[in-house]
């Protein structure tokens, strides 16, 4: 498959997935999540890979969600070549390849950003890196994979993340669980590169166990996500949420006032 929307490259038996769409900051279409589903497939398949980096173009964002701009342009965040929107096949392959993932996380992680940071296995963030959920005030959630943030940081943090759509410094989020290690944005990369050297030095096949005995606990997710994906895939129809959308798109705060029942 030829990329358009990110870089995959192996070197030292270290795979780095890097989403590469810097001018918007690393937003994700349906082209961007299937080439992403199509490389960790690709780290999974090859035995001389032993750890996957996973991060994004530039030093502004990791990676901000779904891109807004296609969608308002468009109407949907398009679809893959087979027709399918694969966002939750991608965060199932993150789970599941039997390889550490480590989040480079080297900017924004905001919306399924901050999703696709939580389910990798550990994460580094830069210094002036930001956190956050913003459905709630862009027309969208993630009932999914977006509830494992309980796991990461507790119940009260992950409701707030997500009710309050505040944005958390990496020290903050560092201080709760969320990330593993902040270090200066310079060194973002060769702090992560040293991880995944320790890492593919270890035994696998003990790693793939580990991985696995892991997962078990977080592994209905995966369906509870389907279930999530499909209430959200009728929201996304709604009044409501296109208010949402054209309001980030117009740069004004939202009015839900009318959506207000029940
Ligand atoms: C990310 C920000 C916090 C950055 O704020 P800042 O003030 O620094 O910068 P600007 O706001 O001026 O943004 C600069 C520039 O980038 C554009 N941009 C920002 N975010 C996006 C985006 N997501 N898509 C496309 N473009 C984006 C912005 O428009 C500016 O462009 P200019 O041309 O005007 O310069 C802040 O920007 C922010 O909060 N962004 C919104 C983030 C967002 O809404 N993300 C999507 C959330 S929904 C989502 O992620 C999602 C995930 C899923 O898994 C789904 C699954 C199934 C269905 C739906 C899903 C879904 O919606």
């Amino acid at each position: 498959m030829d990329y358009t929307d990110i870089r995959y490259e192996v070197a030292d038996r270290i795979a780095t997935i890097t989403i590469d769409r810097e001018k918007r900051l690393n937003a994700f279409r349906g082209r961007t999540v299937e080439e992403l589903l199509h490389a960790f497939r690709a780290a999974w398949a090859d035995d001389d890979v032993g750890a996957v980096i996973f991060t994004g173009a530039g030093n502004k964002a990791f990676c901000v969600g779904g891109d807004q701009k296609e969608f308002v342009e468009t109407g949907s965040y398009g679809l893959s070549q087979n027709g399918r929107w694969e966002i939750e096949d991608l965060h199932v392959a993150i789970r599941s390849i039997p390889k550490p993932v480590i989040a480079a996380v080297n900017g924004f992680a905001i919306g399924g950003g901050n999703v696709l940071a939580a389910v990798c296995d550990v994460a580094i963030a830069a210094e002036h890196a930001r956190f956050g959920q913003v459905g709630p005030r862009v027309g969208s959630f993630d009932a999914g994979w977006g509830t494992h943030l309980t796991r990461l940081i507790g119940e009260r943090r992950a409701r707030e993340m997500w009710f309050f759509c505040r944005q958390y410094t990496a020290t903050e989020v560092e201080r709760w669980g969320l990330v593993n290690k902040v270090v200066p944005g310079d060194s973002l990369m060769a702090e992560a590169t040293a991880w995944a050297r320790e890492t593919v030095a270890l035994s696998p096949t003990a790693l793939k166990f580990l991985k696995c005995a892991f997962n078990l606990e977080t592994g209905g997710l995966g369906a509870q996500a389907l279930f999530a994906d499909a209430g959200l895939q009728l929201y996304l129809e709604s009044p409501e949420c296109q208010e949402g959308r054209v309001a980030f798109a117009e740069k004004r705060a939202p009015d839900f006032a009318a959506r207000r029942k029940g």
